[in-house]
């Protein structure tokens, strides 16, 4: 089953030196389980897609399938429910709520979307060395111990469809790779789909598929 589809996307932005194509008819598919890296350089419009397919940001034409949900012909507030119950966001900075401890950001998006099961947190506490971490506040814990609590809080809802954002670029590259591979790990199990966004070529590879923005459009895929 396909999670995600972005059918012939189009996205431009007005700026003070005039309108910019940003995004001109990008088409893509992610299955159920698989995942997918999506790389190119700095401005390329990587961030401007994820947001798309999240639907925090509306593209100027095309479609966005979220499963068998057009994500396009919904309203703010249908789009609001299908992000809570079908999509995880894991972002570069970590957003995890400062006055909560891990426990409670853990379980934070599966109590949003009406899915919390104690069992499960606990579970994935543990797969994620978290569980000697619990009572901690985000400000006691390092960068990489933030982005395992963002990606347990992220699985705990349950979401066929996970999009990360740079995962891993407050990283160092040891930490990097070893949260990936939860991350990697974690998602295959669960049978959600990952759309990575990064500009590592090393990281990417670890994708099941790929996908390279250039000027607008994808350049290649493999
Ligand atoms: N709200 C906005 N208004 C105007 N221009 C924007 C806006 N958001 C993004 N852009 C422009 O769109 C282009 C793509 O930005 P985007 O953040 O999607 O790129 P990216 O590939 O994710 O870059 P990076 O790898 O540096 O994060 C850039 O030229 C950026 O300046």
């Amino acid at each position: 089953m396909t999670a995600l589809t972005l059918q012939e996307i189009c996205k431009s932005f007005d700026t003070a030196e005039g309108k910019v194509a940003v995004l001109k008819s990008v088409s893509l598919r992610l299955e159920m389980g698989q995942s997918l890296a999506l790389t190119g350089e700095s401005g390329s419009g990587k961030s401007t897609l994820l947001h798309i397919a999240a639907g925090l940001e509306h593209p100027d034409s095309g479609r966005v399938m979220v499963g068998a949900d057009d994500m396009t012909a919904m309203g703010d507030s249908g789009r609001a429910r299908l992000r809570r119950g079908q999509v995880g966001l894991i972002f570069q900075q970590f957003n995890l709520i400062p006055s909560l401890n891990v426990a409670a950001n853990l379980g934070f998006q599966a109590r949003l979307a009406g899915v919390h099961d104690a069992a499960f947190v606990t579970e994935l506490a543990a797969r994620l060395g978290l569980d000697a971490l619990m009572r901690r506040y985000p400000e006691q814990l390092s960068g990489g111990q933030q982005q395992r609590v963002a990606i347990g809080r992220c699985l705990a809802a349950r979401p066929a469809l996970v999009l990360a954002d740079e995962p891993t670029g407050n990283l160092d590259e040891a930490t990097g790779d070893q949260v990936l591979d939860l991350m990697l790990r974690l998602t295959a199990e669960a049978g959600a789909a990952l759309l990575l966004v990064t500009h590592s070529e090393r990281l990417a590879a670890r994708c099941d598929t790929r996908a390279h923005l250039r000027a607008g459009q994808i350049a290649a895929a493999q």
